[in-house]
């Protein structure tokens, strides 16, 4: 796949001061290295940058890097060059998913960045993902502890931050085999179909009052309502107790996305004591725990009767039944209930708003896609009065159009892992313990693997049998491998049927007669990269 990127020289650890400066000066072994670390040097790759320009650059470089086989004979990735104290941290910027493709464009797409004391490995190709989620997948299982979600999640004592061991396989087990197998996620196909629509009827209400309709706050809504059905077993949207818990769901994802410098500066961790961080990590904590204790217990009173329709069971019934059963051994603590509850909605509602969000956007900035969309949707459903989840299976535009607003705007762009042994990728050598982020963003604009990439063109995946599964690591929005998405199932039947119901019933066009070339296409980051403003269109009704 990838052209001939990221390979390193073999001698490349091994060269020595008198050959950089030569190669530097006189630009006899490349003029398009980045003169950032000798193993790019010594490279006929083709990466940017610029020759003499990076000499500086190329220096402070060589203090990092040993550049005789005397000194050491490891073989590190290349890196850029980094300030004291806080090492690469001032080039990641407010985009750092942008900022290190821009790195990875100069430097290859394996780079060994320092943020703060601590290296961590960048990689930005589909065949170094590759290496880290299926070859040695097991090798990089382990997640980095980080300690804003240890405190969130009681340990941690979910499946997403939880680190590699056996109580992550349990409860990983718990996740797939009880709560978001294929049989399970069909049993919620009524939630699916009142929530949108739900979602038809709150886009209809928009209208009525001034034509213009807030998409974002409307497929926020809808995920978010969902989610609770399918695991709290009712709605928490209205009065005050909806205020309430929308207030701390959002203070809880917003948390998850914080970087604490703490975990990368420990001599500045004191900080979060003082700018109040600490103290709104421990509240949120023990609301949310309080709030879940309360659903718990209100579950624990309901009875339970045995004739009860397995659709009518939502995941706190599910995880007090393995609890009860405690069939394979592992004691399902009360803290481990509310943790992995608490994994659903951070993990399954931010990445699914975010995805139908960015389609939307595509849709409204692409009239002809939009348009042949429509048309596929109508046309399957051709005489009846509304799409059902049996006709999604005949809408193969609507899953090209999906995979690829899921290729161009990867909700997670950056997938933690950490290496669990010393070990070897594309030829450099990794240490136990080494923090690792792969770039699915990055991947998945990758132009040595997609053509045209910047584009939005759901027709590269008509007839392809490229998909997002975790089995091609030029797109992998969900992961892969043993730490990949376990939502996906869940996660597609609820965009593909909100997409083409809402098709099906309205035509769309943006505000005020604006032009699609027009619709700001602004990214902020949290937990996921969403748009950083709402989505606004207007909608009208078919019939
Ligand atoms: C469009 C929607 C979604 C996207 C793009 C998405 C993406 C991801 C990604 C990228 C990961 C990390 C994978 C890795 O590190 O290899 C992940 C993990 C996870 N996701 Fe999803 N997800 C989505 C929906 C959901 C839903 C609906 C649920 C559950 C209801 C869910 C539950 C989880 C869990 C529990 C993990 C942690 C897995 C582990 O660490 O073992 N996700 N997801």
């Amino acid at each position: 796949m990838a052209r001939g990127r990221g390979r390193p020289k073999k001698d490349a650890a091994t060269m020595t001061l008198k050959n950089f400066m030569e190669t530097q000066l006189t630009g006899t072994r490349t003029t398009k290295n980045s003169g950032g670390n000798p193993s790019i040097i010594s490279g006929t790759t083709g990466w940017r940058g610029s020759g003499n320009a990076t000499i500086a650059r190329g220096l402070q470089n060589m203090k990092s890097y040993p550049l005789s086989s005397k000194k050491s004979k490891k073989n590190l990735p290349p890196s850029p060059p980094k300030l004291p104290f806080i090492g690469n941290f001032h080039q990641l910027g407010l985009q750092p998913h942008r900022s290190l493709q821009k790195l990875t464009n100069q430097h290859g797409p394996m780079m060994m960045l320092q943020f703060g004391s601590i290296p961590v490995l960048i990689a930005s190709s589909a065949e170094a993902a590759s290496q880290i989620m299926k070859t040695q997948d097991m090798g990089f299982a382990n997640k980095p502890m980080s300690s804003i979600p240890s405190k969130l999640f009681f340990g941690p004592k979910d499946v997403a931050f939880t680190p590699y061991g056996e109580y992550w396989r349990n409860a990983r087990s718990i996740c797939m085999l009880q709560l978001l197998n294929n049989k399970r996620v069909q049993s919620f196909s009524k939630i699916r179909e009142e929530e949108t629509s739900l979602l038809l009827q709150r886009i209809r209400k928009s209208i009525g009052n001034s034509q213009v309709v807030d998409m974002t706050e409307l497929f926020v809504s809808m995920t978010n309502d969902v989610l609770c059905r399918v695991a709290l077993g009712r709605k928490y949207c209205d009065g005050e107790e909806g205020k309430k818990f929308k207030t701390l769901v959002l203070e809880f994802v917003e948390l998850l996305g914080v970087f604490n410098i703490g975990d990368y500066m420990p001599w500045l961790a004191w900080v979060n004591r003082f700018n109040g961080l600490n103290a709104k990590v421990d509240k949120v904590a023990a609301e949310f725990s309080a709030f879940l204790e309360g659903v718990i217990e209100e579950h624990r009173q309901k009875k339970v009767t045995d004739d009860k329709e397995e659709g009518a069971t939502d995941f706190v019934d599910i995880l007090l039944q393995v609890q009860k059963e405690n069939k394979s051994g592992f004691k399902v603590e009360m803290d481990s209930i509310k943790a992995i509850i608490m994994d659903m909605f951070s993990a399954g509602t931010d990445t699914t708003s975010t995805l139908l969000e960015w389609t939307m956007n595509e849709l409204m900035r692409n009239p002809r896609t939009l348009q042949k969309l429509r048309d596929e949707v109508r046309q399957v459903t051709q005489g009846k009065s509304d799409v059902t989840e049996d006709d999604l299976d005949h809408m193969p535009y609507l899953r090209a159009v999906i995979k690829e607003s899921l290729r161009l705007h990867s909700p997670v762009p950056l997938l933690p892992r950490e290496a669990i042994k010393d070990t070897q990728v594309l030829g450099y050598d990794v240490a136990a313990g080494t923090q690792v982020f792969v770039c699915p963003w990055a991947i998945s604009r990758d132009p040595t693997v997609w053509e045209n990439p910047e584009e939005f063109q759901p027709e590269r995946f008509v007839d392809s049998s490229v998909d997002y599964k975790g089995l091609h690591f030029g797109l992998i929005p969900f992961g892969a491998g043993r730490r990949g998405c376990p939502g996906i199932t869940f996660a597609k039947v609820v965009n593909e049927l909100a997409l083409a119901r809402m098709l099906f019933h309205f035509d769309f066009s943006l505000p005020n007669g604006a032009k699609a070339e027009d619709l700001d296409v602004d990214e902020a980051l949290g937990i996921t990269v969403r748009r950083k403003f709402p989505l606004l269109v207007v909608a009208t009704p078919r019939i």
